[in-house]
């Protein structure tokens, strides 16, 4: 089964006026679909980023992959790593060289690597977490996505979600989602409002729902002080504090003085990262993704690393389509590990998806494992078009927007804490 041709297609679709530490989400959200076909017919999908620096080497890989076999996953990834170059630079941790290299290398081989998987569970007519190791659970359950957003974009009607910018609104925003899906945890997007007014609406939501897990995440945005206080005011409210401030030592500070554990999806993105961030206590868990830990495979492989070295495991999300949907629910089907309910923001972005209705539904707030061979979703071709025209109309993609690409990406950082 040798690769034969692979198409990359970027789309754009509409992003509601989200508010996070980083400012607020553009009109449009950006993504990268990557179709790989085999010479013997057959075809699977994967789903990246979608800014115009990462597309531009996805297309470079695409352009180097043709004859690989799609069970060759050593083979595939040398062949990315290839054309990434060998770049040595600081990363905004303060980490060096592999790390930078490697975080750029499985970010482009991911989609390549979980459309192998869709092909390879298509030959054997086996779904994706088969080839995983087997599920574990046969619904994955997922979280409530809370963000404080504005009523709609500057000049646009507004949209079915309305405004939430104080703690009302956010219940409001959180019924709407625990009546439509069923979910059982929920999770702010913080660093917007000063900390007090977040406790606040963190333990309004506590009162709301008395029995949800909650988490908040103000992605970097707050001092030391301002974590410690901020955590020690939500002790017994909520499961975990992610990312409260920027770094490996500032976390590690955090870490020893607040009674829940800190999570991150910032300042531990790569293997290299995780020998420091494991001897200095600065992380209790893990926010998994593949999208940048390599594909589905290594985020397996990092799994077995958090349940060796006592790290728990909960799996984060960007703005995405049904593609990435089916892979993270594969994924979390196989992982035994894992501890709380996956990220998601696909409430926010459901309205317009890449993939044909059916195959992905929520019940009792989890996403039951799709059960045909492969990721088993489909492509819906006339939606790809329509949304790759959206892409080429929406004007995002010219400017190759940083700002726009830091809300998105997993590991932007706000310069210093806000707060
Ligand atoms: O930690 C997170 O959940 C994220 O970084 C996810 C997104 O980037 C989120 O902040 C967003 O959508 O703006």
């Amino acid at each position: 089964m040798l690769i034969s041709d692979i198409r990359v297609t970027p789309v754009a679709f509409r992003d509601p006026p989200l508010l996070n530490a980083a400012g607020v989400h553009q009109p449009w959200a950006l993504r990268t679909i990557v179709e790989v076909r085999t010479d013997d017919g057959l075809s699977g999908l994967g789903e990246t980023y979608g800014d115009l620096a990462h597309l531009t080497k996805v297309r470079a890989a695409a352009r180097r992959l043709a004859g690989i076999d799609v069970h060759h996953h050593h083979a595939l990834y040398a062949a990315v790593a290839q054309t990434i170059g060998g770049d040595v630079v600081t990363d905004r941790h303060g980490l060096t060289g592999v790390a930078t290299r490697e975080k750029t290398l499985d970010r482009v081989f991911s989609p390549f690597e979980v459309a192998c998987l869709d092909i390879r569970g298509k030959a054997l007519g086996r779904p994706v977490c088969d080839l995983l190791g087997g599920p574990v659970r046969d619904r994955v359950p997922y979280s409530a996505y809370l963000f404080y957003k504005w009523a709609a974009h500057p000049g646009e009607p507004a949209d079915e979600f309305g405004a939430a910018l104080d703690a009302d609104g956010l219940i409001a925003q959180a019924r709407m989602f625990v009546e439509e899906y069923g979910f059982r945890s929920i999770k702010l997007k913080g660093g917007v409002f000063p900390p007090d007014v977040e406790v606040d609406a963190v333990l309004a939501l506590r009162e709301a729902f008395p029995d949800a897990a909650l988490r908040i995440d103000p992605n970097g945005a707050w001092s030391v002080p301002t974590s410690i206080d901020v955590g020690r005011k939500l002790a017994g409210t909520i499961d975990y504090l992610e990312d409260p401030t920027l770094g490996l030592a500032a976390m590690a500070e955090v870490a020893a003085r607040v009674p829940m554990p800190l999570a991150t999806n910032m300042c531990v993105v790569t293997f290299e990262h995780l020998p420091a961030a494991i001897r200095d206590g600065a992380v209790g868990v893990l926010l998994s993704d593949h999208h940048y830990w390599g594909g589905l495979v290594r985020s397996t492989q990092l799994a077995r690393l958090c349940a060796t070295f006592g790290l728990r495991l909960s799996m984060h999300s960007n703005s995405h389509l049904g593609i990435s949907l089916a892979a993270m629910t594969h994924l979390a089907a196989a992982v035994p590990n894992l501890a709380h309910a996956c990220d998601t923001h696909t409430p926010w972005q459901a309205r317009q998806d890449v993939v044909k209705p059916g195959a992905l539904r929520f019940a009792d707030g989890a996403v039951p494992v799709p059960s045909g061979p492969g990721l088993g979703v489909e492509l819906d071709r006339d939606a790809l078009e329509a949304m790759h025209e959206q892409y080429l109309a929406c004007g995002v993609t010219e400017r190759d927007d940083t700002s726009y690409m830091r809300t998105f990406q997993p590991d932007f950082s706000p310069v210093r804490p806000r707060w």
